[in-house]
């Protein structure tokens, strides 16, 4: 099945358009799993346990796990949550020359998807636009301050880059399986990309511990997605600090069970957040 038919099952059976951000930063991980084997997993399965009812998929961003056993805690999270029938999107803004983008993209036999950076153009794209049936992510305009250093430049079209990105999102989505980053932080493009792409979803990064807009995020995020059954939108709304790391802000931090119980809260509290707007 496709990437984003299986998305669009979910988000049917979950009443969910959160994806939840995996990002196990070391210095936050509660002390009492300060001695697990390996702390970042032993972290995220209990996040995925708290959480899965409310993800619609699970986005571990790969800067978070990029040593030896980070990439261990990274296969043992993304297989945790395969057995729990929650996609997962890599974020790991990649792509190269042809030879290098050809290794970054077998990453794609174990996870379900990825984000990708079009900056290179398209044949450093290529490899993940050929695993048939992957989601494919391209960046098209971030949700941090510097975004608009580039990406708001004016083309000699008039259009700014970000939007000539989405055009080419477009040209590049024959298969159905590409989707667009636009962060909830810049509503004005939220909305100018998605009357550019009527059919590409979005992953809206940038709500929760970036204040970004939910409302908007959902308004625009999600499309109509022509190739499945499910009667949904389909897009994603990420959140990565403000739900794993919510336990923080607990009554009792230090106790597994609340403080894993407040990010299950916090997932849920998004969900019926989002939910208001779908
Ligand atoms: O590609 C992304 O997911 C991404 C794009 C973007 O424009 N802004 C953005 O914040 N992200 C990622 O989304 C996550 C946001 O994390 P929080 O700010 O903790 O919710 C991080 O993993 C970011 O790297």
């Amino acid at each position: 099945m496709r990437f984003f038919e299986r998305l669009a099952d979910r988000i049917e059976r979950t009443d969910s358009v959160v994806s939840v951000g995996l990002d196990p930063d070391p210095d936050r991980i509660p002390e009492f799993l300060a001695d697990a084997d390996l702390p970042r997993w032993a972290f995220n399965r209990r996040i995925i346990d708290a959480t899965h009812e409310h993800a619609a998929c699970y986005k571990p961003n790969a800067a978070f796990y990029e040593d030896a056993d980070g990439w261990r805690a990274l296969r043992e999270t993304v297989a945790y949550a395969a057995g729990k029938d929650v996609p997962v999107l890599l974020d790991a803004k990649r792509a190269d020359i042809g030879n290098t983008t050809r290794q970054y993209a077998e990453v794609l036999d174990w996870v379900d998807a990825i984000t990708v950076n079009p900056y290179m153009g398209r044949d450093s794209l290529q490899p993940f636009l050929d695993r048939e049936g992957k989601g494919v992510f391209v960046l098209c305009r971030t949700s941090n301050p510097g975004g608009s250093d580039l990406q708001d430049l004016e083309l000699d079209s008039g259009e700014p880059l970000y939007q000539r990105v989405a055009a080419l999102a477009d040209v590049w989505n024959a298969d159905g399986d590409v989707g667009l980053v636009v962060g909830a932080t810049t509503t004005e493009e939220l909305a100018t990309v998605r009357e550019l792409v009527p059919e590409i979803p979005f992953l809206v990064p940038g709500v929760g511990a970036q204040g970004g807009d939910a409302e908007a995020a959902v308004e625009h995020g999600l499309a109509a997605y022509p190739h499945s059954d499910a009667d949904v939108s389909v897009g994603l709304v990420n959140s990565s600090r403000g739900i794993i790391f919510a336990g923080e802000e607990s009554s009792r931090p230090d106790d597994e069970a609340t403080y894993f119980g407040a990010a299950g809260d916090a997932a849920k509290r998004l969900k019926k957040r989002l939910n208001r707007h779908r």
